[in-house]
């Protein structure tokens, strides 16, 4: 049997006398969408520090395909397919939707920037390629009639949207999303939803998302796993964690809406 995607293996976090996480372990199987939850404090920026290599575990590992991530740096990580979308996004505000694209594109490109410059025959062909794919990627997006848009005008949930895009050019087999409805309106939300969902039917791409929207995360999650104080309380389909009274004692303070769903206290 083969490995699951993303392992992370007794995985605790000290940072000075304090615990950010006391012991976690959870699996990211491949083409699934895991949520991760738990209210504020819990660990889940923690979580994804770890796994994207912006902070060493002080106890236990991370597999990427049953390979150890842990030691490495974020670029070498990001190389092998595990990139992290930040929640405050990171676009070149000056340029357009398609420049923010294709430079994106270009930092994961080949002909490099000496081809570019002599206008090598390689790098012009390299060059088509990538305009054709910034395309696809704003299509993927919805941003394809936004294209020669200034990014600072975008909407936000637009300029979200972008973000996303940016960090698929960099072909992720795992895209850790750090609350992607933050800040949106229902409306944004509902595409923002829709779109993570394209990301793994047409570009099976692997998501690990950590939200504070707890309908769009039992609306979209295959898998639920939910920290408390730096431990994992429960893990499974969202009916089951919705339901487990742990995960509601953690959350106590939260009301059930008229949708039925746990909110998260503000
Ligand atoms: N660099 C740091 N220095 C000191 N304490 C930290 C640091 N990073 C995280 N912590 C602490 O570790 C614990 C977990 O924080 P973390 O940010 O991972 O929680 P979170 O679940 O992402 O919370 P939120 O939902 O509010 O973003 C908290 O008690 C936090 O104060």
């Amino acid at each position: 049997m083969s490995p699951p995607l993303l392992a992370v293996e007794h995985v605790a976090v000290h940072i000075g006398g304090l615990v950010a996480i006391a012991d976690m372990s959870f699996e990211v199987p491949a083409g699934r969408i895991v949520s991760l939850i738990g209210p504020n404090g819990a660990g889940k920026t923690t979580a994804f520090n770890v796994i994207t290599g912006y902070m060493p575990p002080t106890k236990g590992r991370v597999l990427f395909e049953g390979q150890p991530l842990s030691g490495l740096p974020p670029e070498r990580i990001a190389a092998r397919g595990v990139v992290r979308s930040f929640q405050r996004t990171s676009i070149f505000g000056a340029c357009t939707v398609f420049e923010n694209a294709l430079m994106a594109l270009h930092l994961r490109g080949r002909a490099g920037v000496f081809g570019a410059l002599l206008r090598l025959p390689s790098a012009r062909r390299e060059e088509e390629r990538l305009r054709a794919e910034a395309v696809a990627l704003l299509e993927l997006v919805g941003l394809a009639d936004r294209a020669g848009t200034v990014a600072s005008v975008l909407a936000y949930g637009e300029q979200r949207r972008l973000g996303i895009a940016l960090a698929v050019a960099a072909r992720p087999r795992l895209l850790l999303l750090d609350e992607p409805a933050a800040g949106l309106n229902p409306s944004e939300t509902a595409e923002c939803t829709a779109l993570i969902r394209r990301l793994r039917d047409e570009r099976n791409i692997t998501v690990l998302l950590v939200e504070h929207d707890m309908a769009m995360v039992m609306r979209i999650s295959d898998t639920v796993v939910v920290l408390n104080q730096g431990r994992i309380i429960a893990a499974g389909p969202p009916d089951a964690v919705r339901d487990d009274p742990e995960v509601i004692r953690a959350y106590l303070g939260a009301v059930p809406e008229a949708d039925g769903v746990l909110h998260a206290p503000a």
